[in-house]
């Protein structure tokens, strides 16, 4: 007001600039509140004109949203105005409709919340495609990569880079086998927070590019790029909101960016890694190298005829695709398979290892399935088959989804009705899993961690949970990760429960540390600690 007053009194062209930007304001009060064809929609008063809340909560608060989305509803239904523009959903029969939008429903995603995601890479991501036809021409080619036949073949890596975890943790516990120090760190603790996220990341780049980035074998494990994606993330609902400002960012040079956060730099750092892969596989297929194995990388740039018998194309309906496409879609696959894992992966450990009662079945399950522990001795399918072992790991999905807040999709044309509100085409509805993962009637406690709820003679009832749990989303945009994310859930609980009976929770690390946030993907508070464990006893 004071600011308002003392521009009035500059006299100049000031009074008339204030006055305009008074009347546009009331205006667009005015017409967001009574006539915006969502007025009708029930929801916050200040939601209803303004988009500051959604940045007061996604952009200050950092990720609050998914908190007081659930009060919202709780208090005006299943139906809300999220923005004056865009509306949130809590009742599950929507699901399906929103997110399994084939080709021919026309749920697109929303450019106003996906296109600031991309930042300043030309191409986008294959995340942040908005067209579902123009997603389906750039997920044909990835899809193969990542079924469930293709992770099978390639469960040697997890299964490898798993069994590194295990040697870290026997290090750290002093009970190293001989080919590491063997003296543990002097605290005998196991950051289990960082080594699962490094784990995720090693994994991911092994499986696609043929290269991992060894995160597990640096000095912080790779914690610097985790911090990278984090901030990157911070900016998105500033974008959101404000989307002229990035352009502005997009202009101002790296270095100046790195200077005002230090993140960015592991951030821009990882993009040149990125750059400097595609660009030897591409002088690698100029000179004609044989490669041992050929990777992602590979067969976009240079597919090879698909197996006979197969519903693969064959090369000359493969186009290669260009440097640019496959380093997006490289960049998106590193960032999307790194934090999503390992914290539900750390959820997991944290639950089982908290619970006497879920850590005394898990192991006798564990012990039964495999009498002597020996990473080769463990395979996907088998652990597939433990029924415990199958609910520790939905439970975790259910608690710790990657992407556990709302993901936007714009209404098409012809427009929907949800609840028996009509809603027009261009409106932007979403859903979250957070909110479907805690829907009391399907989940009762939904806050306790109960992996008895996915078994039982009741399979009507668990067939409604299975359909309610929609952590890698459905559809056609999907998570394409999907099958490799759960072999490593169920290697990473499988090995380190079955190779320890008497961890324990560090002491320093509470409940309160695994609250989540919604960046675009489920972070814990800044404030909160890493999970570590303990050894009770040493055997
Ligand atoms: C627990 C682990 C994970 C969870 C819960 C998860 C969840 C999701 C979800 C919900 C989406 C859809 C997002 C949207 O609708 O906008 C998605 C997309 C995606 N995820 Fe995952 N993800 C996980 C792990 C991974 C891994 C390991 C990879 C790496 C291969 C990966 C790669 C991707 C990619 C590339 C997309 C975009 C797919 C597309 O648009 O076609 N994710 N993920």
């Amino acid at each position: 007001m004071a600011l308002i007053t003392s521009l009035l009194s500059m006299g100049g062209i000031w009074p008339p600039l204030v006055a305009s930007f008074a009347v546009y304001n009331i205006y667009l009060f005015i017409y967001r509140r009574y006539f915006h064809p969502l007025s009708h929609i029930p929801g916050p008063f200040l939601n209803s004109f303004s988009y500051l809340p959604y940045l007061y909560y996604q952009g200050i608060l950092e990720g609050q949203l998914m908190h007081v989305l659930p009060k919202w509803h709780e208090k005006y239904g299943p139906i809300v105005r999220l923005t004056p523009s865009s509306l949130h959903l809590s009742n599950p029969a929507h699901y399906e409709t929103l997110y399994t939008s084939s080709v021919s429903t026309r749920f697109y995603k929303d450019p106003s919340f996906y296109g600031p995601m991309q930042g300043p890479l030309k191409t986008p991501i294959i995340l942040t495609v908005i067209s579902n036809e123009a997603h389906r021409a750039r997920r044909v080619p990835l899809s193969p990569f990542f079924s469930r036949r293709e992770v099978l073949g390639l469960e040697g890596i997890v299964r490898d880079k798993m069994g590194r975890v295990i040697h870290l943790m026997e290090e750290a516990f002093g009970t190293g086998t001989g080919t590491g120090t063997g003296k543990g760190n002097e605290k005998g603790e196991f950051d289990a927070h960082r080594a699962m996220r490094a784990v995720s990341v090693d994994i991911i780049t092994e499986y696609a590019y043929g290269e991992s980035w060894e995160q597990l074998g640096k000095g912080d494990w790779g914690q610097g790029y985790q911090d990278a994606i984090r901030a990157v993330q911070l900016l998105f609902p500033w974008f959101q909101t404000f989307p002229f400002l990035l352009p502005i960012f997009g202009m101002i040079p790296d270095w100046v960016n790195v200077k005002l956060v230090p993140a960015f730099g592991k951030w821009f750092e990882s993009l040149e890694t990125v750059k400097a892969a595609v660009a030897r596989v591409r002088k690698e297929i100029s000179l004609g190298v044989q490669p041992s194995r050929r990777t992602i990388f590979h067969e976009l740039m240079d597919p090879a005829e698909g197996v006979e018998g197969s519903d693969e194309m064959d090369k000359k309906e493969k186009p290669a695709l260009s440097d640019e496409i496959v380093f997006a879609d490289a960049v998106n696959l590193t960032g999307a398979g790194a934090e999503t894992t390992g914290a539900t992966a750390c959820r997991a450990l944290f639950e089982v290892v908290s619970s006497p009662g879920v850590y005394k079945r898990l192991r006798e399950e564990l012990v039964e399935a495999i009498p002597v522990f020996e990473m080769d001795s463990i395979s996907l399918v088998e652990l597939e088959k433990l029924p415990y072992l199958t609910g520790v790991v939905k439970e975790a999905l259910r608690l710790s989804p990657g992407l556990p807040g709302h993901l936007p999709r714009v209404v098409p044309a012809g427009g929907a009705t949800f609840d028996g509100y009509a809603v027009p085409p261009g409106t932007v509805v979403s859903m979250s899993a957070w909110q479907m993962h805690h829907n009391p009637d399907l989940f009762p406690e939904p806050e306790r961690f109960d992996p008895a709820r996915w078994m039982g003679d009741d399979q009507d009832a668990v067939w409604a949970r299975e359909r309610c749990l929609v952590s890698f989303g459905r559809g056609q945009r999907n998570c394409i990760g999907q099958n490799l994310a759960m072999c490593e859930l169920y290697y990473a609980v499988a090995a380190v429960i079955r190779r320890w009976d008497d961890l324990e929770v560090h002491p320093d690390f509470g409940r309160e540390d695994l609250q989540l946030v919604e960046l675009l993907l489920g972070y814990h508070p800044k404030s909160s600690r890493k999970l570590r464990f303990i050894r009770s006893q040493h055997v």
